[in-house]
């Protein structure tokens, strides 16, 4: 992987570490969230409500005082079998109420004034649609506390302690899939004098209403923080793939580039090795390619062996061609002479220029007898071949079989001194040395 990229992905994953580190510690310190009612700003939506519409003879009024509201309540304990008032606190307009399921805990600012105990019960007034109508209040499902304020008003209540009061499922029939408690469209919120009550006047001052929580919960946050690392990760991971790819595919580019460049360096080592070996005029072996050729043939005779015979050609009067017809023709009859002695000799002999038009002819295992015969049909093949330009040609052939013990270039020698013989001699002839 480029190391710019990788870089990258590790600054990105140290920020992504501390994110998840700082929005730990501010989950757990901070992340606060609020949703305040108070006398001051809120006043309007307090409300009286007692017992009287169900035959009972409380009389309560709701007024402001000072930074409270007050719930004023002349409670008549006689009158009605469950007597009651209450300060009923509209937080939303049902059907849309607040959801506080994500909350933790519900805070009241309170002042307590009862002619027994110190017993207040609370209720929180969830609309549900499955059961709930806007025509009838009391089909908002009831989720309650009965608690005890404490002297100094200051009164927490965790959420989690609500329960759906048993009267108000008996009351209105709510089958038991729908029975759990539910904060999540809470629209009223009631404070209400407790179960128990004796004839007096009761007054509860509210002051503050305050619902708290995290924005977040702890879950919620390890979840949020979990995805994002998945996706950081599966991207980390993508992204190696693609990169591994690309160079797996270069690596391929370079595998063929390389194998190209080895099939043409093959190719100039053959064209060089061929170079070096023959001739690159007639296509006969030069002297480096004899000497391979020597070796080659005794590697498996030893070198002392005699048998070997030498074949020394040369065309007559070879310069007169060039002189005559020039250069090029000179070669091409030069060519032309290499292939009729390719032609006459065995698969087992080398055909050798040895310079300018001189060849020789080396017959591994070939008697002098047979060697001299050989360059006498090359003799003659050399003059029946129809020459271009209508040109006449001989050639003269020297011949020598290797002595026992006989060093090559001694053999050479007594076959380049016969055809010297046959030179002078007249040429167009065959001279064994
Ligand atoms: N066209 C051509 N001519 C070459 C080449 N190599 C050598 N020659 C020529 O061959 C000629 C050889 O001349 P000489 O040595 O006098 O031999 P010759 O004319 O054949 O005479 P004899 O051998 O005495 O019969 C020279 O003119 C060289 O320049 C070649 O590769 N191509």
């Amino acid at each position: 992987m480029p190391q710019r990229l990788v870089r990258l992905l590790r600054r990105i994953m140290v920020a992504l570490m501390l994110l998840s580190v700082v929005l730990l510690m501010w989950q757990h310190w901070g992340m606060t969230r609020v949703i305040r009612f108070d006398a001051e700003n809120d006043a309007g939506i307090f409300f009286p409500i007692d017992d009287r519409p169900l035959g009972g003879k409380t009389v309560s009024s709701v007024t402001r005082q000072g930074d409270a509201m007050l719930l004023s309540c002349a409670l008549d304990a006689q009158a009605y079998a469950w007597p009651f008032c209450e300060a009923s606190v509209r937080i939303a307009i049902a059907p849309d109420g607040i959801d506080l399921s994500g909350l933790d805990e519900m805070h009241l600012d309170l002042g307590l004034s009862s002619p027994k105990g110190r017993k207040i019960r609370i209720y929180l007034r969830n609309y549900e649609p499955e059961f709930s109508t806007l025509s009838e209040p009391l089909s908002l499902k009831v989720n309650e506390v009965e608690v005890d304020v404490p002297e100094n008003g200051q009164l927490t209540i965790p959420l989690r302690y609500f329960r759906v009061a048993s009267w108000w499922l008996v009351d209105q029939k709510i089958p038991f899939v729908h029975s759990d408690m539910k904060l999540n469209n809470v629209s009223h919120l009631e404070i209400i004098t407790p179960n128990a009550v004796v004839t007096g006047e009761y007054k509860i001052a509210i002051k503050a209403i305050e619902f708290r929580g995290k924005w977040l919960n702890l879950t919620q946050l390890l979840a949020g923080i979990v995805i994002v690392w998945l996706v950081f990760g599966m991207a980390w991971l993508f992204l190696e793939l693609v990169i591994y790819r690309q160079q797996i595919h270069a690596k391929r580019l370079q595998m063929t580039e390389l194998k190209n460049i080895n099939r043409a360096l093959e190719i100039q080592a053959e064209t060089l090795s061929y170079q070096v070996r023959f001739d690159s005029l007639t296509g006969a072996l030069n002297r480096e390619g004899l000497r391979d050729f020597l070796l080659q043939q005794w590697q498996g005779d030893s070198p002392n062996e005699a048998g070997m015979s030498l074949l020394f050609a040369d065309l007559d009067f070879f310069k007169r061609i060039n002189d005559d017809f020039g250069h090029a023709m000179g070669d091409a009859v030069l060519q032309q002479f290499t292939q009729v002695l390719r032609q006459e000799i065995r698969q087992s002999d080398a055909l050798v220029r040895w310079g300018g038009e001189e060849f020789l002819i080396v017959c591994p295992r070939t008697p002098l007898d047979a060697a001299a015969r050989l360059a006498d049909k090359l003799r003659q093949s050399i003059a029946q071949v129809a020459w271009p330009n209508g040109i006449q040609l001989t050639c003269s052939c020297g011949v020598a079989t290797r002595n026992e013990g006989e060093a090559f270039s001694a053999l050479i020698e007594r076959a380049d001194a016969a055809l010297y013989r046959a030179k002078a001699a007249g040429r167009n002839r065959v001279e064994v040395g």
